[in-house]
């Protein structure tokens, strides 16, 4: 198994910023596929281990949106620091998949299945913390004690899951348009009663929310959110979890930004503020 996690094959190699913009294939055991990941290595990397980020991307994504959109680079060059960029589901002919856009294929929702036929490959939340994290650590010049987690829209829903979940494998998290409650919007009714099944209690663990109803973070929530965002009032519901986070005392840094919708641009807009804000909760 350890033999078959460490094969990886280099699928792309593309100087900038001083570092390199990496592209990785491998088999992945976990969810029954080969898998396709990005990394950016910043200039420092060639000489030193360096804090780490995973960004987790919304519906429709794999590695490339965020790589190719986003603009992270120049800021992960300039605080050193490595950016990981996973797909967002399993892949491929032999993955079973569905002819909607928010549902299945592009559309894991970091989660693990339970139901059938999703269960034997949609396991993404094992995927990324029993299998990418372990070989991230073991091939990558990463300091394994300074992770964060960051994300957008169905990946900002994924990064303040598993980082409420596992607050000792990761020490900071920030999200873009982040689903904030899926079992209260269609988006992740549809998902989670595909996914999880129709007992609304098992979809709890996949919620923010209720998750910070049940134990919060060591660290704030830093989360943006574009005021012209089309997902805002129905999908995305950010204001469930400003109040979750009052009723806990939960330290959240939520800035709306006027006049930005949902797409690349606005995330192009704040990256850096972001890189910056993990490069400071990852000092020291
Ligand atoms: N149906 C639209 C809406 C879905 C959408 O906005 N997806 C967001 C994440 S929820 C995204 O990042 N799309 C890819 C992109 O903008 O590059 C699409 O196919 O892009």
């Amino acid at each position: 198994m350890l033999k078959e996690m460490t094969e990886l094959t280099e699928i792309g190699r593309v100087r900038c910023f001083d570092g390199w913009q990496l592209r990785y294939r491998h088999h992945s055991p976990v969810l029954g596929c080969d898998m396709v990941f990005s990394v950016y290595l910043p200039p420092q990397a060639e000489n030193t281990h360096l804090p780490h980020l995973y960004w987790l991307s919304g519906l429709t994504c794999d590695d490339q949106n965020f790589v190719t959109k986003a603009g992270a680079q120049r800021y992960a060059a300039e605080h050193g620091v490595i950016i990981i960029a996973p797909d967002t589901s399993p892949r491929g002919d032999g993955v079973p998949d569905t002819e909607a856009w928010d549902f299945a294929q592009g559309a894991g929702f970091y989660l693990n299945a339970t139901q059938q036929p999703w269960s034997k490959n949609y396991q993404m939340e094992s995927y990324l913390l029993n299998e990418l994290i372990p070989l991230i650590n073991e091939t990558q010049p990463v300091i394994i004690h300074k992770r964060g987690i960051f994300g957008h829209s169905m990946g900002g829903h994924g990064a303040l899951t598993l980082a409420l979940k596992n607050h000792t494998l990761f020490q900071s998290v920030s999200a873009f348009a982040p689903i904030c409650t899926p079992i209260h919007c269609p988006w992740g009714q549809q998902a989670f009663e595909r996914y999880l099944g129709a007992d609304q209690e098992k979809w709890k663990d996949y919620d923010s929310c209720e998750l910070i109803k049940q134990h919060g973070l060591p660290w704030p929530i830093r989360v943006d959110q574009g005021l012209d965002d089309n997902f805002l009032g129905e999908q995305l519901m950010t204001e469930s979890l400003v109040i979750a986070c009052e009723n806990q005392s939960h330290k959240l840094t939520l800035k709306m930004r006027e006049g930005y919708d949902h797409s690349y641009f606005f995330i192009a807009s704040f990256i850096g503020e972001h890189i910056a804000y993990h490069a400071q909760q990852l000092e020291g």
